[in-house]
């Protein structure tokens, strides 16, 4: 309700506040606040925020996005608009939308910053529209049509760490020099000359193309594409290591939306790493100064694309190298294989629905976003079916980050859900 007439100062529904609005007439009409549509109140739109449909219009998960996209996102029906360097996509909004839906639309497809500022710059867009949130808005990327296409040079240069990446991994050079009195960097063979152990393909069951889910990013879709043309070469890998004298820390850097995903594990005394990005296979093999044990852990950091290894040392003491590192040829991932994994933990998320955690017996392995593992069994003839594993947010237990968490739902009349929600700790599964 305004509190007087002259300067437009109201009494804001949103926050209950009274603020100070200097009129402005390039802004429209500063009182034309709308009559909203039965249903669409603001506890309406909280109420849609947490009903757990997807208010981004692309899956939820956050991207960057260039102003050449956002501009093509200026109708009714595929609204986006950027508001201090965040795109928000607004089409759910736009009926919510207290000055209506035609006053937003003025900011669609557009870096709405100013128009929004002078409007009303109280209001908390930022958690009103939290749930719609697209990604960062961002000037010196390429376009997306430009980023999916293996053959724009632009797509490689992004591939390779940004001046940024570049100074917190010097950063954390000079951190982990600070910490080990003595680091070296890996004596590594080039990748060129060198024949590595031939990949064991472990991933390669989990990332089938004819195992993508429908909904899976465009990005993951074009790499799918991708793995069909011979021509293409894979993006180049950093790797590094730092240690303390009980741990041996691996970080391999496979750069920015890349999707990684990998397993590690030793075998006869020498750490194998595969990772996987972009449809492309790598193993790396150290044959390390000292001697290793298990448990490993595996982390991937989805944003920066660095894949972690950390193995712990037999004997706690400092090493002078960490051994000698032997990459394999990158190749385009292609036939599966099968992991072997045991049951950490059931727990019944519904009458009908059973959260299974799994852990492969050889070591972590991550399967990369969005991608399906194929889980196997045997019966009168041999059964498999197609399963997306959840994220972390899933794991109650909180046991292992690398685990693989599945929701499985039981149909009796089905041939895997009865088995798989049968399962009990400790009993193995083959996927
Ligand atoms: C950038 C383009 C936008 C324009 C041109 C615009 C325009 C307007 C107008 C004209 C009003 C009526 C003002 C009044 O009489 O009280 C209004 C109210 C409001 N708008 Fe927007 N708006 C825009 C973006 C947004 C966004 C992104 C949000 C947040 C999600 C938002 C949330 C609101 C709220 C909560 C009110 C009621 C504010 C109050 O009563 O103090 N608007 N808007």
């Amino acid at each position: 309700m305004p509190c007087c007439e002259c300067c437009g100062c109201c009494a804001c529904w949103w926050t209950g506040r009274r603020r100070h609005r200097p009129p402005d007439l390039q802004a429209g009409n500063p009182r034309n606040k709308c009559a909203l549509q039965p249903g669409h109140s603001l506890m309406d739109w909280i109420r849609l925020g947490n009903s757990g449909k997807d208010l981004t219009g692309v899956g939820g998960r956050i991207r960057p996005v260039s102003p050449t996209e956002l501009s093509l996102h200026n109708t009714q029906n595929n609204a986006w608009l950027a508001i201090r360097g965040r795109v928000y996509n607004i089409t759910h909004y736009l009926p919510f939308h207290p000055g209506g839906s035609e006053e937003l639309m003025r900011g669609a497809g557009m870096d709405a910053t100013e128009l929004f500022d002078k409007v009303h710059p109280w209001v908390n867009y930022d958690s009103l529209l939290a749930k719609c949130l697209v990604g960062p808005l961002s000037f010196d990327r390429p376009d997306a049509d430009e980023l999916f296409n293996t053959s724009s040079p632009k797509a490689d240069r992004l591939r390779e760490p940004s001046k940024a990446q570049e100074l917190v991994r010097k950063s954390m050079e000079n951190l982990a020099n600070c910490i080990t009195p003595v680091r070296k960097k890996i004596t590594a063979k080039s990748e060129e000359n060198v024949k590595g152990s031939p990949p064991s393909k472990i991933m390669q069951s989990l990332i089938q193309s004819s195992d993508l889910p429908v909904s899976i990013s465009r990005r993951a879709a074009a790499n799918l594409a991708r793995k069909t043309t011979a021509k293409d070469t894979p993006p180049p890998v950093r790797y590094d290591w730092i240690q303390t004298s009980h741990k041996l820390i691996l970080s391999i850097y496979t750069g920015q939306l890349v999707n990684p995903g990998g397993s590690a594990r030793l075998v006869g005394g020498s750490l194998l790493i595969e990772i996987v990005t972009d449809g492309w296979l790598r193993t790396f093999q150290l044959n390390p100064e000292g001697s290793l044990r298990e448990p490993l852990q595996l982390k991937v950091f989805a944003e920066s694309g660095k894949v972690e290894v950390v193995a712990i040392k037999v004997e706690s003491k400092v090493w002078k190298e960490c051994g000698v590192m032997t990459l394999g040829d990158p190749v385009p991932t292609s036939a599966p294989r099968r992991v072997e994994c045991r049951v950490l933990d059931v727990a019944q998320l519904s009458h009908d629905t059973s959260l299974l955690v799994l852990a492969a017996v050889t070591g972590p392995v991550i399967v990369p976003l969005g991608h399906h593992i194929r889980v196997h069994h045997q019966q009168n003839s041999e059964c498999v079916r197609s399963y997306t594993p959840l994220g972390d947010g899933w794991d109650r237990s909180r046991i292992d980050l690398t685990t693989l968490k599945l929701a499985v739902k039981r149909y009796d009349s089905g041939l895997l859900s009865p088995y798989l929600t049968s399962l009990k700790i400790g009993d193995l599964v083959t996927f």
